[in-house]
């Protein structure tokens, strides 16, 4: 069988007394979107920086394409091809939405040494081509500073794949955003991915996002890996219910609606 995009093997964490995550293992395929999903606390971030190589295991393995990350630095693990989005958004507020993609260009190149001046020439052709896929072509010349945050999201997803990743890490893309735009985005992420054969590992708490645009659901609680499936498995799991039911969650009401 062909080798999985990422594979996690037995992974685990612990810091001092508290297990954060518990031999946990999984894969994840090109093109497919795979949400990590878990109440405050079960290990979901912890889990997701390990696969970007932040936080080192306490046990277990990572590989990407067939390659173990032990020991590799965030920068190491980004240039096997990892994008990644923040909670909070991350572009530089002094820059247009062009000079954004222009200095991820140039990083993935390599060549963020070169003088602004000359760089403002280098790559816009690629920087307009990735704008233009995400929708953003008529945004430019904007400055970063006056965009709302809905664009904003949508920028940083535009740098994340200037990398040309075969892996897109994203920890809780949604997050800030009003609810239609949340869907938006991750339509349109879901999109870009099947379409690019782009792997997509997230984590979420807006269960409609999720619900919505995982192909696959894994439950993480108190850092060990309860459930995994397509959305209709994971939502009539009875363990997965009592979790939820038991922080005050519901998921399975009209058109998957969350309430607390
Ligand atoms: N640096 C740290 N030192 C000690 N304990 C930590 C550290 N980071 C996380 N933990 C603990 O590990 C467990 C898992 O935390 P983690 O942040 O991975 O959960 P999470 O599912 O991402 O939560 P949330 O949804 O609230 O972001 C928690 O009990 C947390 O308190």
């Amino acid at each position: 069988m062909a080798e999985p995009l990422l594979r996690v093997e037995s992974l685990s964490k612990a810091y001092g007394g508290v297990q954060a995550v518990k031999d946990v293992s999984f894969t994840l395929v090109p093109g497919e979107i795979l949400a990590l999903i878990g109440p405050n606390g079960a290990g979901k971030s912890t889990c997701f920086n390990m696969v970007n190589g932040q936080i080192e295991p306490s046990g277990g393995r990572i590989f990407i394409d067939g390659q173990d990350t032990a020991g590799m630095s965030p920068r190491q693990i980004w240039r096997l091809g990892v994008g990644r989005t923040f909670q909070v958004a991350a572009v530089f507020s002094s820059m247009t939405v062009r000079e954004n993609v222009q200095m991820a260009l140039l990083s993935h190149e390599n060549r963020t040494n070169v003088f602004w001046r000359q760089a403002r020439q280098m790559e816009s052709g690629k920087a307009d081509e990735i704008l233009e896929l995400i929708g953003m072509a008529s945004h430019a010349d904007r400055p970063c500073a006056e965009m709302a945050y809905g664009d904003v999201k949508r920028l940083e997803l535009a740098i994340a794949l200037a990398n040309d990743p075969k892996l897109l890490l994203m920890d809780e893309p949604a997050a800030g955003m009003a609810p239609r735009e949340r869907v938006e985005l991750m339509a349109l992420t879901g999109r870009i991915a099947r379409e690019r054969n782009i792997g997509v590992l997230f984590t979420e708490h807006d269960m409609d996002v999720v619900f919505a645009h995982a192909d696959r659901l894994m439950v993480l609680n108190r850092g060990e890996l309860i459930a995994e499936g397509d959305p209709e498995e994971v939502r009539h799991n009875p363990q997965v219910r009592a979790t939820y039911l038991g922080e005050g969650l519901v998921y399975d009401q009209a058109k998957t609606k969350v309430t607390t």
